[in-house]
């Protein structure tokens, strides 16, 4: 036989990897022109509508910056739709609905009819999935407002009596044109009341809602469910309202001021002829405000008053320094009159804020609307003033969906929504591109995908964001010091709306849960590194686009090469490119950002261009050559004592997770040679201990220790990673080892693809092929109920001669190279009730997420680090090294 695992007696480094690939002969990867990849199209469209492109039209002048689209006909499946029409602005919240297709899958049924795990049903409720969107319109061009609704059919929904709920003041004053132009009622809410049921379901159901700002920084609050109330709720709309709330609809509207964010803009356009507010508050981060506002070093002869605390920089009286001079308005800066304006306010908000809040004994302000308009400066100055106040005992909070409390709260107000007892891990928040989810101008489906979506990137994504450079490091977005002090920002451009990626579109997954064995849930932090560091920031972001062409390439390939493939890629690359580039610029935009977030919107963009499987191809040609070679490796491992046999397995495991097309340097290596000789070379280089080695104490949990008697675990869930060798010669011969000593053993796919991962959807068609060779796999399939459809008569193969301990397949519920365990599919979290073994495998599932996380059960972590700075980060070691991380139950 031919071994897989040559002489061991090579004890050269691992590290030499790359050398010794370079001698493996350059054959012709014979496998490459396998059968193409097993057709798949379950998840292509299950949560995309389709457009309607019909009538589509640019609007206006097509050189203009922003040009209207319009899509007369396109209608989503609209369930709710809520507005919120102040005094500047019309916000709308719309909720789509997306049902589940049916799906084909072998799996579902098998698991959930044998093993009880009923809760996946709860994903055929029609309403519960479904996406929330945000959208807001300026309330002077109501007329665009009202095409929008029409020409997406919003107002049509569940509702028979087309009744729409709505709040704010034009729920009355426009309640006639409603009627009017769209033939629906409005139901008038109350505003004080949505806006706190607003911002309550925001901090109860969004995870990185509520922020901090200092000095340009956000830093993402923690909210205990438990102890919320009391807060004060500051809503800077056109005028302000101080609200204290004590719990769900337990509120008092105890203040306000009459000088808001109208103010701001109103006085801003009178004095400096600006003709949008962004272009006033555009204005002010070039400003300087001291040739308009009276310093005290103005009166003191540019000394401090230090007797009281006052440094001559500080502002003693806003626009004070005019009556001294002789002067017009000409005379003065657009620039520093709207700097001074800007700063007035904010002062005067944080100082009322902070005496309310002090009157009151509240120690948590929560500030929205839209004056802040997620502004660095203003909510820096907001900041500074309720600390400057408050000697530091009092903090100012804002919120990433700032001015869309009130709409939110009427759309909390429908009875029959289903969304009540939402939950943080049924949420997911997704950023599409090419589509005015807070934006005013462009009308259009917020979730466009083709040919409309396309051209919109092509001609809409402004220039200058490079495809396949590294994206540039630009410094941190502060607009100044705080405070007293003047902004040192030397003013780059505001993003406009259609580009202003702050808050995406909230995906209701109602089957999400949370894994039931984590430890300890309110403290799992899935992400490992944390991109609030620059230097890593920019590391992962360089690795990302460099990553990009290449896997445009392989996009484009798995869609047949075609023009249309082409356009796509290209689109994908520059929506891909704009993320990069606005979380460079701003890493919290999206929430607080970890390197999973990043893997994950780049496996969501591929999927809003339509790509559904970059590596299928790769995947299956990998799949096809392992499943030839492993029957050689089972009677191998037949061969061994049981002891010889685990570690050889876990090996196995570590050596096959070097099939990884999402690395760079194993991406390289492949060139140099076939998919089993870069396994054995793999294996041959595998040499303990590894850099982390808890071998000895996991082998003596199984059993093999002289203190402890024989042990089997009941359950273990296997969280699968690659496709090809890494699942086929790696995990699947471990899965046989624990079925073997009577293990019942789960299969954790993910549930959409990534990379080359293998995905829930292809395990069972790979362990029919794998049972082909092995009656231990075949007699758990069957057990498991894998094989129903695939296997040959039962009658001749009685399944009571072969093992009963079942193998199953779960879908993971997510599609990433990483996995939250915050929110898995409920198949998951209900097998992972009865199991007492969890083993993660993987860079992206074992080291970039979970590597700190701790189980209620025993866990073991096998991954093989493939990339050098992460080695030298996590494990101070070399690209190659290994992780065998035993932890037992805590
Ligand atoms: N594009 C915009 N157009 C007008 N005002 C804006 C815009 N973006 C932010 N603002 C600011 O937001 C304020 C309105 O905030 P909002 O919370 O919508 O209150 P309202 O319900 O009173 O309209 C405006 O007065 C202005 O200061
Ligand atoms: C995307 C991955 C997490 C996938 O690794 P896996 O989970 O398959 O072991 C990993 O390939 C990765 O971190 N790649 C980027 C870094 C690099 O190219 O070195
Ligand atoms: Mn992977």
């Amino acid at each position: 036989m031919d071994s897989l695992k040559e002489d061991q007696s090579d004890t050269q480094a691992i590290d030499n990897i790359n050398e010794d690939a370079q001698n493996i002969s350059e054959k012709e990867d014979t496998e490459k022109d396998m059968a193409p990849p097993v057709g798949n199209s379950i998840h292509r469209s299950g949560s995309r509508p389709q457009l309607d492109l019909s009538g589509a039209a640019i609007q206006g002048n097509f050189e203009e910056r922003d040009p209207t689209i319009l899509l007369p006909n396109q209608s989503d499946d609209i369930s709710h739709l809520a507005l919120d029409i102040g005094g500047s602005l019309i916000k709308l919240v719309y909720f789509s609905r997306h049902e589940d297709r049916a799906v084909n899958d072998k799996r579902k049924m098998s698991t959930k009819e044998r093993f009880g795990v009923t809760n996946g049903n709860r994903r055929s409720f029609p309403i519960l999935g479904g996406r929330l969107h945000f959208v807001k319109f300026e309330t002077t061009k109501i007329n665009e407002c009202l095409e929008f609704i029409h020409s997406k059919q919003l107002h049509r929904g569940d509702n028979d009596n087309a009744v729409i709920k709505a709040t704010g003041g034009g729920a009355y004053k426009f309640a006639d044109l409603f009627k009017e132009k769209l033939g629906v009622v409005i139901d008038k809410e109350d505003e004080m009341n949505c806006l706190v049921s607003g911002a309550n379901f925001l901090l109860k159901a969004i995870r990185h809602e509520a922020f901090t700002h200092k000095e340009g920084h956000k830093e993402f609050v923690q909210i205990d469910h438990n102890d919320m109330y009391p807060y004060l709720l500051v809503n800077i709309g056109s005028g302000v309202s101080l609200i204290k709330v004590d719990g769900d609809g337990k509120f008092q509207r105890v203040s306000g001021t009459n000088v808001g964010g109208g103010t701001y803009w109103g006085l801003g356009k009178l004095l400096t002829k600006c003709k949008s507010f962004d272009e006033l508050l555009e204005l002010s981060q070039r400003g300087d405000n001291s040739s308009v506002d009276m310093l005290v070093g103005d009166i003191y002869g540019g000394l401090d008053y230090s007797k009281i605390g006052l440094s001559a920089s500080t502002i003693a009286s806003s626009f004070g320094k005019v009556i001294s001079e002789n002067k017009e308005i000409e005379d003065y800066r657009p620039e520093d009159i709207s700097l001074s304006l800007l700063r007035m306010i904010s002062y005067n908000i944080g100082q009322i804020s902070y005496l309310t809040a002090l009157q009151l004994g509240i120690k948590r302000i929560f500030f929205g609307g839209f004056f802040i308009r997620g502004h660095a400066y203003t909510m820096d100055t907001i900041s500074f003033a309720i600390k400057f106040w408050s000697k530091g005992g009092a903090e100012a909070m804002f919120l990433r969906h700032e001015g869309f409390l009130g709409a939110l709260g009427a759309f909390m107000s429908y009875e029959k929504h289903g969304l009540d007892d939402l939950m943080v891990h049924q949420l997911v928040e997704r950023f599409p591109m090419g589509a005015p989810y807070t934006g005013g101008k462009i009308h259009g489906p917020p979730l466009g995908d083709l040919n409309e979506k396309i051209s919109w990137m092509e001609k809409f994504v402004r220039k200058g964001i490079k495809i396949t450079a590294p994206v540039p490091m630009a410094s941190p977005r502060t607009t100044g010091l705080g405070g007293f002090e003047a902004p040192s920002s030397k003013g780059d451009a505001l993003r406009c709306d259609e580009s202003n990626l702050n808050v995406g579109v909230l995906h209701l997954v109602p089957s999400l849960e949370v894994f039931p064995l984590l430890a300890d849930p309110k403290t799992y932090e899935p992400n490992t590194i944390d991109l609030a560091d620059p230097n890593e920031l920019e590391y992962w972001f360089t690795v990302l686009s460099e990553h990009l062409p290449d896997l445009v390439d392989k996009a484009v390939a798995s869609e047949g090469g075609t023009d249309d493939a082409r356009r796509r890629g290209d689109a994908f690359a520059r929506a891909f490119s704009a993320h990069l580039a606005r979380l460079m610029e701003e890493p919290a935009a999206y929430g607080k950002l970890g390197l999973a977030n990043l893997l994950e919107l780049r496996e969501e963009c591929l999927r809003e261009f339509n790509f559904f499987d970059a590596y299928s191809t790769i995947k299956q040609r990998e799949n096809e050559a392992s499943l030839a070679v492993l029957p050689d490796l089972l009677m191998e491992l037949d061969s061994m004592s049981e002891e010889t046999r685990l570690l050889t397995l876990i090996e196995g495991v570590l050596a096959a997770n070097i099939f990884d097309w999402g690395s760079r340097a194993c991406v390289d290596l492949y060139h140099k040679g076939t998919i089993i000789e870069i396994y054995r070379m793999s294996r041959k280089k595998m040499q303990r201990p590894w850099r982390v080695d808890d071998f000895d104490a996991f082998k003596e949990r199984m059993g093999f220790g002289d203190k402890k008697p024989s042990f089997r675990h009941k359950r273990a869930l296997l969280f699968v990673d690659n496709s090809g060798a890494d699942v086929v010669l790696g995990m699947l011969p471990l899965a046989r080892e624990l079925l073997r000593r009577g293990t019942e053993v789960v299969l954790v796919g993910n549930s959409l693809p990534a990379l080359n991962d293998v995905t829930a959807m292809e395990l069972p068609e790979i362990v029919a092929e794998a049972a082909k060779h092995c009656d231990i796999l075949r007699g758990a399939a069957e057990a498991g109920g894998l094989l129903m459809d695939a296997m040959s008569n039962p009658q001749d193969n009685p399944s009571e001669k072969l093992s009963s301990t079942p193998l199953m397949v779960v879908e993971n519920g997510c599609g990433s190279p990483c996995i939250d365990l915050r929110q898995v599919s409920s198949e998951l979290a209900a097998v992972a009730k009865d199991a007492d073994l969890v083993i993660l495998e993987g860079m992206g599932r074992a080291l970039h997420t979970n590597y700190n996380a701790r189980f209620k059960c025993d866990a073991l972590k096998l991954a093989m680090v493939k990339n050098q700075r992460l080695a030298e980060k996590l494990i101070k070691g070399n690209i190659y090294d290994c992780v065998c991380r035993y932890e037992p139950a805590s």
